[in-house]
């Protein structure tokens, strides 16, 4: 069964503060989404409004066409993992996974000890005397074995060093060219995460700001290269995104659709025309002076 996402007009009030305002989109089963936003946009309140661990103001969710919240046939194939504060967890990693193992029905045991083993994680020892690198590894570990329809991972990998965030990534498409579920990645670490998504989503203050493939978000810019002089006679005009020069050489990245008869007058004037980062559309879409 594909689970797909429906939202509709959501919003979330604390008290009096609006920190989700009128979101509506649409999560088709079986992809990888990107969801981006600025510190206090809003990401990890509308994941927990997705794992139902709380209630919206208005609008609704739907899950397979039904309201996910209390409902547990629904729930027990969503599966949000997040930085848990383990400081009172004596459990030990060993147990961790068997407990888990009951409450979700797709569960991989096997798997869990392949990421065990992947990750170098302790089994003997309890969980609060892990590292936290490691809490976050039994975390990714838990959330990848559990094989949800919908998983998804807010920021719960920010304990882990860079290699071991390889490992989980590697994991992950693996797992996914394999088992495609809906993954849901929040995370700041667009640039290292970028490759990951199918889709991604952006949301500025509470606020939808965009839902859309990832190739052709990042088609929507392109970054000029060439001779300091050419490049800025070229992109006067366009909206800029970044600019970096060395010597001579600029580079200039610019936000818009590229025209063929545009990229055909960069290469006559020596340019050369690259694509641009999601990094950089991100801080552009998102920037106070948009
Ligand atoms: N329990 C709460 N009570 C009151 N306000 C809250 C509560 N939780 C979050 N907020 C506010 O709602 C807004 C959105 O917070 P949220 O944690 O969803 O953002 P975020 O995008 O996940 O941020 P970050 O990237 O910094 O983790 C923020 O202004 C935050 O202060």
């Amino acid at each position: 069964m594909k689970f797909d996402v429906e939202v509709n007009n959501l919003s979330l009030k604390y008290n009096d503060y609006e920190a989700l305002k009128d979101l509506s989109f649409m999560l088709e089963g079986g992809k990888v989404y990107g969801l981006l936003g600025r510190n206090g946009a809003g990401k990890t309140s509308l994941l927990s409004l997705l794992a139902s661990f709380r209630e919206s103001t208005k609008g609704s969710i739907k899950i397979t066409g039904e309201n996910p919240f209390e409902n547990a046939d629904i729930m027990q194939n969503v599966h949000l993992i997040y930085e848990k504060d383990y400081k009172d967890e004596s459990e030990k990693v060993k147990g961790m996974l068997e407990i888990i193992e009951r409450y979700r029905p797709n569960f991989d045991a096997e798997y869990a000890q392949y990421l065990v083993k992947r990750f170098k994680l302790p089994l003997d020892k309890a969980v609060n005397k892990l590292s936290r690198g490691m809490q976050s590894a039994l975390n990714v570990t838990m959330g990848l074995a559990s094989r949800a329809p919908i998983t998804i991972f807010d920021e719960a990998y920010l304990g882990m060093d860079a290699p071991t965030r390889e490992i989980f990534y590697k994991e992950l498409l693996a797992d996914q060219a394999e088992r495609p579920r809906t993954m849901i990645l929040s995370t700041h670490l667009v640039s290292e995460m970028d490759y990951l998504f199918d889709e991604v989503i952006i949301i500025d203050k509470g606020a939808f700001v965009l839902h859309e493939e990832y190739e052709t978000l990042i088609s929507r810019g392109a970054s000029i290269t060439g001779a300091a002089e050419e490049v800025d006679d070229f992109v006067s005009g366009m909206t800029q995104l970044n600019e970096q020069q060395l010597g001579n050489t600029k580079a200039v990245m610019v936000y818009g659709y590229l025209s063929e008869k545009d990229k055909q007058e960069a290469l006559q004037r020596g340019l050369e025309v690259g694509p641009v980062s999601l990094q950089d559309l991100f801080i552009h879409l998102t920037s106070e002076e948009v």
